[in-house]
């Protein structure tokens, strides 16, 4: 099968005016942990509504998603969220991007639902009615408006996992990254948080190896050995994707 390799590498705009005008960028970039090097030659612009990211474990996707708000800074090269470098606006970049991490209880803080919901607003300075609406609103969007004042760690993962995404999105990002965020979950739950994906306004990237969560992207990078091997719709690169690993 042919590879459905590459959209042309962009040459990254220096004239703000012609960046397009949402998108994160990366610009010959490259990462390494010490001595290992586990992303090379990366220069890519993420313009669409939805873009997948997938590859074998170990492949670099992870830390492809973590450049993406400046949870991981890289090494060589440059991340742009909307213009902003990762490595020097990490704020402004983290307002931009929200991150849900494939293991809920790496973000949920809070002992309460409510309270660790409104734990980024308070950070924020948002006044406390506001929080409140806030909170309340996404909340209920979730299906969590019943358990509040419940201990968030009572939750099931299904629960957890909404809790983890309502905390993000309660912080009203431009896009946000999801890192496997189904791996821990089971079928109805997989496709319950695959609704909620569907149903986001905000543009997403998605790192994971449920290739179902795909249906309906716009765009799937294929992730090997720190370089992105292809790169187009998901019906060009999944299965081609599937072929290589099978
Ligand atoms: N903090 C770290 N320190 C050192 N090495 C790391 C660190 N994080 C990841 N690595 C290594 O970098 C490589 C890429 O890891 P990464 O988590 O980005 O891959 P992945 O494609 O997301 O894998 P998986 O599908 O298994 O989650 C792996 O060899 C991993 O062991």
């Amino acid at each position: 099968m042919a590879r459905p390799w590459r959209r042309a590498a962009p040459e990254p705009a220096e004239d703000p005016a012609v960046r397009p005008r949402s998108a994160l960028e990366l610009v010959d970039v490259g990462h390494s942990y010490g001595d290992r090097v586990v992303l090379r030659d990366l220069s890519l612009v993420l313009a669409e509504h939805r873009v997948g990211v997938i590859g074998g474990n170990g492949s670099g996707k992870s830390t492809f998603a973590r450049l993406l708000n400046g949870l991981v800074v890289p090494t060589s090269g440059r991340v742009l969220v909307d213009g902003l470098d990762t490595a020097t606006d990490l704020r402004a970049v983290r307002r931009r991007v929200g991150f849900v991490f494939q293991d809920p209880d790496a973000q949920i803080v809070h002992p309460t639902v409510a309270e660790d919901v409104a734990f980024g607003l308070q950070n924020q300075r948002v006044p406390a009615a506001e929080r409140e609406q806030r909170v309340a609103e996404v909340l209920d969007r979730y299906g969590l408006s019943g358990h509040a004042d419940h201990p968030a760690h009572l939750l099931s993962g299904g629960q957890k996992q909404l809790l983890a995404i309502a905390g993000v999105l309660v912080m009203r990002p431009a896009r946000v990254v999801f890192d496997e965020p189904t791996t821990l979950l089971d079928l109805a739950n997989r496709r319950h948080v695959a609704r909620v994906v569907e149903q986001l306004d905000q543009d997403v990237v998605m790192v994971t190896h449920d290739l179902d969560l795909l249906t309906g992207f716009d765009r799937v990078l294929v992730v090997e050995d720190g370089r992105v091997v292809a790169d187009g719709t998901p019906a060009e690169t999944v299965p081609w994707y599937v072929a290589r690993m099978t």
